[in-house]
């Protein structure tokens, strides 16, 4: 009996559905206009690569036919040549009509530059048939033009008459240029020009490319008195055990002397007193002392001896390698003639502007490079709802304001002030009781004054928080959609800097609701069947995919019911994450689910190592590091994306596969929020067993659409309410403090297909993104023998395995590339061959061999090497 109700619910809703299909013919018109823009696209792609084919024939043949057809071209008009008497034949390989466009771009256009057009129609024929980018096409469009003008003008300068190599255009130019600036004007203002045109389009680093020419040669010698163009001037002290030296720029050619004294030593440069260090080395002992220059201690020498016996460097404060100053020559007596230094040949050493500069074009990490033509998706994908703006007439808010007023007088409640607020499906009258009434006497009498209103979906708020007033929330006749497209477009949503938005509805006030969801960080999503719950959650992944690029955010989708998520499996290769070598990344299948949360707990455990090891908190202070390039790829840093698990029907894995579940679930609730990791976790049956403490005390964040009972509403929000809303997107979303009541943006099924088309159409990575592997409790053991042939990779992964210290087939996966089976197969060979440790469920294996020594005398001793 009470199947057939849950087979005739079900038959309902699948009705509901389709008539809410069928009823969009717009939308599916919509489709067929997008196959057909597709269809479009390939025949015109095909039709451009082969005329660039054509034409590059064309070109290349007429550079050896042009003498021959030219002559039976040259005043003939395109008709009379191309219809005249098929005896006539052109050379040209590709007939009269090759012989005529050749001519045409060759000899009465641009000359050899033609051949660019060529160039130009293939990348765009890929570009429409195949979606491949091979060059951006605008800025490829535009340096191709200025090229074709400026060589065919550079050629028309190279002859005396109209030929192929400038065509008609560069000898016009040719003509008319050296008519006003000569010839040899004409080809310095041409010289010009390529030089402004390569400056405004590249901004070549012209320093750079000098200098990797002709490396800067180091200064071999300079003699401190000397007038030559001596990079410093010293004063220094011979006598004293003191030396002091002041030097801003650390590059001596760039100082100039300022004076010259025997007795002190002032290193200084651009007038500026700073005082830095000097370091005096002893190289027989190779150590170094470092002091400012008022501290140092000359141990062992005099300055004299300083100068004759022992090298000495100058330090700058600002350099980040000293400089060094060599004495050559070995004189007792320090008189400036005779004090020579030497610059020893130090390596070649950027500027810090320089270093700036480069940083500057190598820029931070951009993790979105891999996919930077990726587009977001366009906001006419979704639909606009004809909207009747005043949901409410003036009549119906009378007839409200009435029935409360007397409702409540007939109970004795006399009020001061009533206020009405429009919102999108419900309107909110804000009650000012007279003095003396008691609060809790107007919340008791929430079913009476619903009675009077004679309408569902009515809710006391007794005080509204915050205002001093009541309110009693009353449904419009007719409601209104709030559609996904107005919240999309909305300022608050599109000028967010949140990390994870999300845009959920419009609050009674009609203001628009959107959060992060890094700061909730997870949502319980509870609501009874045919509410809203499904659009609810289509809401929260559009609301993300409208703003984050597929290497920001990656999904994982556990849809236990089968068939409300599997529309996002077009976007699998730009926002998925699954298992190793499993096929659908929408997970359905209840073991697979618990594979795939624990899989996420070890993550989570990869994740953590990582932020320790980064010495960071969490996973925007770590991404930040990795995206400046402090954090080398090389020891395992990786950019992470955030992970937005998203759990419809949650009831029923717990019914299932109960703590199994639970257990992770809880994990990931209490521990991921820094790492990234937010879990969504929606169910239609939010009674105690399935929303257990354990997991609510880790949602704090909980969304009720409409629910059955009270019960159903405390369980979910502590409070009731949620059995009082009206259903159809009609939801209260509390997140610890207050509970809001909104209504949720309404978002159909054709619309969140063709978002996911539109992704899925673009160019997306190889795979989606593969979780760590997880070995379920069934698979320990591996049954591999000793005898067994080993694996190609065996030695490799052995290797890896104790470099790494670390014994997982995940790092073997990543390190080697393997499959999620072979990678297995070889942990399990390494067990065997007593390499590592048995398994020990979400831990990684121990490795029992210490380092790579040990390594190859066990492989050794055991004949394996
Ligand atoms: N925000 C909304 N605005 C307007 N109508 C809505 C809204 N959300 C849902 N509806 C209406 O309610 C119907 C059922 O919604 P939905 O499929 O989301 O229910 P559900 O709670 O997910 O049900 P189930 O749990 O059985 O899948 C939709 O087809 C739509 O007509």
């Amino acid at each position: 009996m009470a199947k057939g109700n849950i087979l005739k619910q079900k038959d309902k809703k699948k009705k509901k559905k389709a008539s809410a299909i069928s009823g969009k013919s717009k939308s599916l018109s919509s489709l067929y206009a997008k196959v057909d823009r597709r269809k479009a696209k390939s025949i015109s792609g095909a039709i451009l690569l082969l005329l660039s084919i054509y034409l590059f024939i064309a070109f290349t043949s007429y550079l050896f036919s042009w003498t021959e057809d030219q002559d039976l071209i040259t005043s003939k008009t395109f008709f009379n040549f191309i219809f005249e008497s098929p005896d006539v034949e052109v050379t040209n390989w590709l007939g009269k009509f090759g012989a005529w466009t050749a001519h045409l771009f060759m000899f009465k256009w641009f000359g050899l530059a033609s051949f660019a057009f060529s160039f130009l129609l293939l990348i765009t024929g890929v570009r429409l048939l195949l979606n491949i980018r091979m060059l951006p096409l605008r800025r490829t469009y535009l340096i191709t033009f200025i090229g074709v003008i400026w060589f065919s003008a550079f050629f028309g300068l190279m002859t005396s008459r109209v030929n192929y190599l400038g065509g008609s255009f560069g000898f016009a130019t040719k003509e008319w240029l050296s008519s006003v600036l000569g010839l040899f004007g004409a080809i310095l203002l041409i010289l010009v020009l390529l030089f402004v045109a390569v400056v405004a389009l590249f901004n070549p680093d012209f320093k750079a490319i000098f200098q990797n020419y002709f490396p800067k040669k180091n200064l071999q010698s300079q003699t401190f008195n000397e007038d030559s163009e001596n990079a410093f001037s010293s004063t220094s002290n011979l006598d004293n055990d003191e030396y002091r030296a002041e030097m801003n720029e650390p590059e001596i050619a760039d100082t100039t002397p300022t004076s010259a004294n025997s007795d002190e030593e002032v290193f200084e440069e651009n007038e500026e007193d700073e005082e830095f260090e000097v370091t005096f080395r002893d190289d027989s002992q190779d150590n170094e002392k470092e002091s400012t220059i008022s501290d140092i201690e000359i141990e062992n020498t005099s300055t004299e001896e300083a100068t004759s016996d022992n090298d000495f460097e100058v330090v700058s404060p600002k350099e980040q390698e000293p400089e060094i100053i060599k004495p050559t020559s070995t004189s007792e007596d320090t008189s400036d003639d005779e004090f020579s230094v030497e610059v020893a040949q130090s390596e070649k050493e950027l500027s810090d502007k320089d270093l700036n500069k480069k940083a500057e074009d190598f820029g931070p990490y951009d993790p979105k490079l891999d996919l930077a033509s990726y587009k977001l998706p366009t906001i006419d994908l979704l639909k606009k709802f004809e909207s009747n703006q005043s949901g409410v007439s003036k009549e119906e808010l009378e007839q409200n304001k009435d029935n409360i007023v007397n409702t409540l007088a007939n109970y004795k409640i006399d009020i001061s002030k009533i206020k009405a607020t429009i919102g999108p499906t419900v309107t909110l009258y804000e009650i000012i009781p007279a003095p003396g009434v008691r609060i809790s006497k107007i919340k008791n009498l929430e079913d009476d004054i619903a009675l009077s209103l004679a309408a569902l979906g009515i809710r006391i708020i007794a005080p509204i928080p915050g205002k001093g007033t009541i309110g009693i929330e009353v449904p419009n006749s007719s409601p209104e959609i709030v559609s996904m497209r107005s919240l999309i477009a909305s300022e608050k949503f599109q000028n967010s800097k949140f990390e994870l938005p999300i845009v959920l509805g419009k609050t009674i006030t009609n203001e628009t609701y959107a959060f992060d969801l890094v700061k909730m960080p997870h949502l319980l999503v509870a609501g009874a069947t045919g509410q809203g719950k499904s659009v609810g959650l289509n809401a929260i992944l559009v609301s993300i995919l409208y703003k984050k690029h597929p290497s920001q955010v990656k999904f994982v989708l556990i849809d236990p019911k089968k068939v409300e998520l599997t529309l996002f499996n077009k976007i699998e290769r730009h926002f998925l994450a699954k298992l190793p070598d499993e096929e659908e990344a929408i997970i359905t299948d209840t073991s697979n689910v618990v594979n795939t949360l624990n899989s996420l707990c070890i993550e989570m455990d990869e994740r953590y190592d990582l932020l320790k090891a980064a010495q960071t908190r969490n996973i925007k202070e770590y991404n930040n590091k990795f995206v400046q390039r402090k954090l080398n790829p090389e020891k395992g840093h990786r950019y992470m994306p955030y992970i937005v698990v998203l759990i419809d029907e949650f009831a029923d894995l717990i019914m299932t596969a109960g703590k199994e579940v639970e257990h992770p679930i809880a994990r990931l609730a209490q521990l991921a929020r820094a790492i990234g990791i937010h879990l969504i976790v929606a169910t239609q049956r939010p009674s105690v067993n399935v929303i257990t403490g354990m997991i609510k005390a880790n949602f704090p964040a909980r969304i009720a659409f409409r629910v059955l009972s009270k019960i159903d509403s405390r369980t979910i929000l502590d409070t009731s309410g949620a059995d009082q809303l009206i259903g159809k997107g009609d939801m209260l979303i509390s997140t610890g403090n207050d509970v809001i009541r909104l209504q949720c943006g309404f978002v159909d099924t054709p619309e969140v297909e063709d978002i996911c088309d539109y992704i899925g159409e673009q160019r997306g990575y190889p795979d989606a993104m593969m979780l760590p592997e997880y070995v379920g409790e069934g698979s320990e053991g591996g049954g591999v023998d000793v005898d067994d042939e080993l694996d190609d990779k065996f030695l490799e992964a052995a290797q890896v395995i104790v470099t790494h210290q670390q014994g997982s087939a995940s790092l073997l996966q990543r390190k080697l590339k393997l499959g999620y089976n072979r990678a297995g197969r070889i942990v399990d060979q390494l067990e065997a061959h007593g390499v590592i440790g048995p398994f020990q469920g979400s831990k990684a294996r121990d490795v029992l061999i210490p380092t790579d020594e040990a390594l190859n005398e066990h492989l050794s001793a055991k004949g394996l090497k």
